[in-house]
């Protein structure tokens, strides 16, 4: 069973912006589009508006996220995915935007959608400090602990995720 949507207050700062909308039923992320045109050689990036603010209620919490079609078509990503909007902010919604291809500029044309928008419940925790924390199986297990490094400049079976090949040899 489905639930009501959530009503959430939102306010124009372009009148003639499109709102955020989900492409389709069950999607999670509501589009979000530029009111800017701009250019991004390789490399850049750039700070885009889109052309509205929203009032989140308490407890709620809203993320930029990218869109995977911009990603892998054109090397888009987000420089601080997700964005995290607070409910306290009433300022335009803004995305961080940077062009990761090496060769190509991209072009986003006035109204383009560029990302999307998830909101999303949040906990507010009170940090409660001890001495000791309680164990767990993965204890103080990070960062590869569960196997699987990538090889630098050679391959290793079993249970890796890639290979990093240098090409700087010889410098
Ligand atoms: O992609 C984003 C990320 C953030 N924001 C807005 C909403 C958010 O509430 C505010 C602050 O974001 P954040 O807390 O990530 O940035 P900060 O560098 O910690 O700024 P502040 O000191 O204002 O919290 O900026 C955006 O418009 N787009
Ligand atoms: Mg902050």
């Amino acid at each position: 069973m489905s639930r009501d949507p959530l009503d959430v207050q939102i306010r124009r700062v372009d009148p003639d912006v499109p709102l955020p909308e989900y492409a389709r039923p069950g999607d999670a992320g509501a589009d979000l589009r530029t009111t800017e045109s701009h250019e991004l050689k390789p490399g850049e990036r750039a700070v885009l508006p889109t052309g509205v603010s929203i009032a989140l209620p308490e407890g709620y919490a809203a993320f930029v996220h990218p869109r995977s079609g911009l990603a892998a078509r054109c090397g888009v990503a987000l420089v601080n995915a997700p964005g995290t909007v607070d409910a306290g902010y009433r300022g335009e919604i803004k995305v961080i935007v940077v062009n990761l291809d090496p060769y190509e500029t991209v072009r986003f044309e006035r109204f383009d959608r560029i990302a999307q928008l998830v909101v999303q419940q949040v906990e507010r925790v009170r940090f409660q400090e001890v001495a000791e924390l309680p164990g767990s199986a993965r204890a103080e297990g990070g960062f590869g602990s569960t196997g699987g490094h990538a090889a630098v400049g050679g391959t290793t079976g079993g249970n890796r995720y890639a290979s990093v090949v240098s090409d700087r040899e010889g410098q």
